[in-house]
């Protein structure tokens, strides 16, 4: 079964003499358990994709499924049971105010959790921090750390599809393999369906198992990891990124 289909989605900001046109015609489908990466140049579109998926991104057309469900414009409750994000800068995505404790019990009380003791420790410890981090605030942690703590809350819900945006590109080179590492594992342990953006081919490379190449708001070309490795790239664009890659 297919965990996301996207068919012939446009996606614009603005109107009339301002309106960008940040995704168009976009189609791809992600099994379930799968991992699929979005790559492509600065302004590409790869993040707007993500944002229209969670509901926020401006105004689009076109059709996107989740779990088999059918999005309408609004996105209730229950869809981010299902679907969770993780952005770029655990910096900005983290409450300067809220310690550990708070970030993970307010979450998953909102989304009906009543044992929030049991499933703070778990998700501590599922992420690698551990119980010793539970009261302290984001000042007090890494980027890496923090990021660990974002991850935790976007598994709070019990997802089925993480949308993760550039998880790694704000972090010191040194701990990002040790998140996409254990992004890995947590995709294996839960049967996690992962839709990541990056702008690094060999991210994506270690990452995932397909891919589509974006370039200015269009797919040009969908490929798998083996493809990508050997090179086999058909579109001149996905050419170049490969080549420049290298
Ligand atoms: N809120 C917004 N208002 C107006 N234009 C926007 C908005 N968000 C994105 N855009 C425009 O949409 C286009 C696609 O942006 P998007 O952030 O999706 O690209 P991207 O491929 O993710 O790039 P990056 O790798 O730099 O994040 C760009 O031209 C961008 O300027």
């Amino acid at each position: 079964m297919n965990m996301l289909e996207i068919k012939d989605l446009n996606v614009w900001f603005g109107h009339s003499h301002n309106r960008v046109n940040a995704v168009k015609g976009a189609t791809f489908s992600v099994a379930e358990g799968e991992s699929f990466g979005l790559v492509g140049e600065s302004g590409s579109g790869k993040s707007t994709i993500l944002r229209a998926i969670t509901g926020l991104a401006g105004q689009w057309s076109g059709e996107i499924s989740v779990n088999g469900m059918q999005l309408g414009k609004k996105r209730e409750k229950s869809f981010y049971k299902t679907v969770q994000m993780v952005f770029q800068d655990p910096y900005a995505s983290l409450h300067p105010r809220h310690s550990v404790d708070q970030v993970l019990g307010e979450t998953l009380s909102l989304h009906g959790f009543r044992d929030l003791d049991a499933r703070v420790v778990k998700l501590l410890d599922d992420v690698g921090l551990g119980q010793k981090f539970r009261f302290r605030y984001p000042h007090q942690l890494s980027g890496g750390q923090r990021q660990r703590v974002a991850i935790a809350r976007a598994l709070a819900p019990e997802p089925k599809l993480l949308l993760l945006d550039e998880p790694t590109s704000a972090l010191d080179v040194s701990v990002q393999a040790e998140i996409l590492n254990l992004l890995v594992d947590l995709r294996k342990d839960r049967g996690l369906t992962y839709v990541m953006v990056s702008h690094d081919l060999s991210v994506v490379g270690h990452m995932c198992d397909r891919l589509a190449v974006m370039k200015s708001g269009e797919i040009v070309e969908i490929l798998n990891v083996a493809e990508l490795r050997q090179l086999k790239a058909q579109h001149p664009y996905s050419q170049e990124l490969l080549q420049a890659s290298l």
